[in-house]
């Protein structure tokens, strides 16, 4: 009698790994022989930061590595690509072990890691061959493409459209420098009844108010009067909806909204779905008002992101519409905005520009705490531009008047800026290949390779910035005057500074964000100095802003930095 031999579940598993372990390796090899082609460095790793279970073991391996970075070493040789963002928190080692462009490989596919500035500005510039990576810009769609994920025709309408919202000319900046010094001085009051609770979460709601009112056009007050200010049909407060949106952002962003509906973060979805509700009806009432023939009365008073972006998308249809009235081709698309466009527009807003800003503060708030000397002469600087406000009969201080004399200031920002960039890595792709100079030596870059450019990598090389580690104001302020420089001077730095990533892509927000930075401090030191509390270790303290980060979306510091406001002794 013959047996017949059925497989065992090891058996069956062991030739399922054996397989699995063959195409890994098939797929590997493969990668590196196209990195390889390259010329440039290659360098192997299990798992790239793009892939989902590197992304997974990144906070596992962020607290088993806690002690290694404390000591300023960077992330280990292994896991280190398997960090998401690794950059920041590993400045230069790898750029120091593989030079300032090399190629990481996976079998999962490649990414070029450049801090070479040349490199960086070329591809900031080439927009049609470098583009965003679509698998990592589609989860900021909820409302589908918008000025931030859109390519090609799609992203030129975007940024026609919305760009010219951010300029100077049309009033914003003003209004973001005005809204903040407004909102400090309101804070300043509260700190001045006692020693603030949290500095961090006062400083976060008053980026929210201001992305508030320059954004949307509604202007937050107190947390606690307004949470109570729910109108007939709504469930939450326009500030609960907007507060716990950006609280719950990445949920909203992650999970599908039945998801989050039966989740403890049913919260998030009513946040989300309150706050769609009351921008669809804000867009709704500006769209009428333009109707109605209103628009052109309210163009005197003051204006947001919100009916800035549906006026000028209304005229673009109006445009649009006449050139095309004779042919009455309803195959042609009417160049205004559907209202879910205007609605992703204004996401993108609360979701780049909120964050980023209320981190680069708090960065700003941490230095000033370890830098008794910066602090005393930052103080000094602000107070002599306030004396002139006062000499010359002003109470405040104005964006249009005093942000080019706050020279030192904005030094102090930009440094803050330079040293923890928000976004460590610009991410593209190539979808063809792509030839590339780097020192004088061409390489071809295969179709699917993605070119991150560090910001840490470049932004602490000492080949384009002295003694990159100090934060020196000064080198901000050399020849040209604030203003000039804020529009000019890091475009003419050409991939040197990547905070704001450059070229075709740039931020819109720049302007914007500097107003918010230089207004908050600008009243802030006026009265007061940040200090550390009593009993905070400085030295650790200094390890933890320098070496490590609380790894969210957007860089921020770790959350246990205790501060505390002394008032100035003699404010002007
Ligand atoms: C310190 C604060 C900020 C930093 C560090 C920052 C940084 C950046 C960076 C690096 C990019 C390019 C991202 C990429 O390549 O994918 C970007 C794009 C963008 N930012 Fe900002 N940003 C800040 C503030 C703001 C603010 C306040 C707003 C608006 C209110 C804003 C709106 C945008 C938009 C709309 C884009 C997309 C531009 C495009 O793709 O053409 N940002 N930002």
């Amino acid at each position: 009698m013959s047996t017949m031999y059925t497989p065992s579940a090891m058996s069956l598993l062991l030739v399922a790994t054996g397989a699995f372990l063959l195409v890994q390796g098939l797929r590997l090899s493969r990668n590196i022989a196209k990195a390889r082609a390259t010329g440039l460095r290659v360098v192997v790793t299990p798992l790239l930061e793009t892939q989902v279970l590197a992304q997974l073991v990144t906070p596992f391996l962020r607290a088993l590595y806690s002690t290694h970075l404390d000591a300023g070493k960077g992330w280990p040789r292994w896991c280190r690509f398997m960090i998401k963002d690794w950059s920041w928190e590993d400045k230069r080692f790898a750029h120091e072990e593989y030079g300032d462009t090399f190629i990481c490989v996976s079998p999962e596919g490649m990414i070029c890691y450049s801090a070479d500035a040349a490199l960086a500005w070329d591809v900031m510039n080439r927009r049609y061959d470098f583009t965003k990576p679509r698998d990592k810009y589609k989860i900021l769609e909820p409302y589908g493409p918008n000025v931030a994920t859109a390519e090609g025709a799609e992203y030129r309408f975007h940024v026609r459209i919305t760009a010219p919202a951010f300029s100077d000319g049309n009033g914003i900046n003003n209004l973001v420098w005005d809204e903040t010094m407004r909102q400090t001085r309101a804070l300043l009051r509260e700190w001045a009844k006692g020693s603030p609770k949290d500095i961090r979460e006062d400083v976060n709601a008053l980026t929210l108010a201001v992305i508030s009112l320059a954004g949307f056009g509604r202007k937050l007050e107190s947390v606690t009067e307004q949470a109570k200010d729910i109108p007939t049909g709504y469930k939450i407060s326009f500030l609960r909806a907007i507060s716990d949106t950006t609280t719950f952002m990445l949920a909203i962003l992650v999970f599908p909204a039945w998801l989050l509906r039966i989740s403890p973060y049913a919260k998030a979805e009513l946040a989300h779905s309150q706050l769609d509700k009351y921008l669809r009806q804000m867009i709704r009432a500006e769209k009428k008002k333009i109707e109605d023939g209103l628009g052109e009365e309210t163009k005197g008073a003051r204006r947001n992101l919100l009916n800035m972006v549906v006026e000028s998308s209304y005229e673009a249809g109006q445009e649009e519409e006449k050139r095309h009235a004779a042919e009455r081709d309803k195959s042609v698309r009417k160049h205004a905005f559907t209202e879910d466009e205007v609605m992703g527009n204004l996401f993108i807003y609360l979701l780049a520009g909120y964050e980023t800003t209320a981190n680069s503060i708090a960065y700003g708030l941490i230095v000033l705490a370890l830098e008794p000397d910066l602090r005393q002469r930052l103080s000094e600087s602000i107070a002599s531009v306030w004396s002139r406000a006062v000499a010359q009969g002003r109470k405040h201080l104005s964006y249009q008047d005093d942000f080019s004399e706050l020279q030192y200031l904005y030094g102090f920002m930009y440094e803050t800026f330079r040293l923890y960039p928000g976004v460590t890595l610009i991410t593209k792709l190539c979808h063809q290949s792509q030839e590339v100079l780097i020192e004088n030596t061409s390489h071809i870059l295969p179709a699917g390779c993605r070119v991150y450019l560090s910001a840490p990598g470049v932004h602490y090389n000492e080949k384009y910035w002295e003694n990159p580690t100090e934060l020196r104001p000064e080198r901000w302020s050399e020849s040209r005057k604030a203003a000039t420089v804020a529009a000019d001077k890091t475009r003419q730095m050409r991939g040197t500074l990547l905070t704001f990533s450059d070229g075709a892509r740039v931020c819109l927000g720049r302007k914007f964000a500097q107003a918010e930075f230089m207004a908050f401090f600008a009243a802030l030191l006026h009265e007061y100095e940040v200090c550390f509390a009593e009993g905070t270790d400085v030295e650790q303290a200094r390890r933890d802003l320098s070496w490590k980060s609380s790894g969210k979306v957007t860089l921020a510091p770790l959350q246990h930095f205790q501060l505390k406001l002394k008032r100035r002794e003699k404010a002007a």
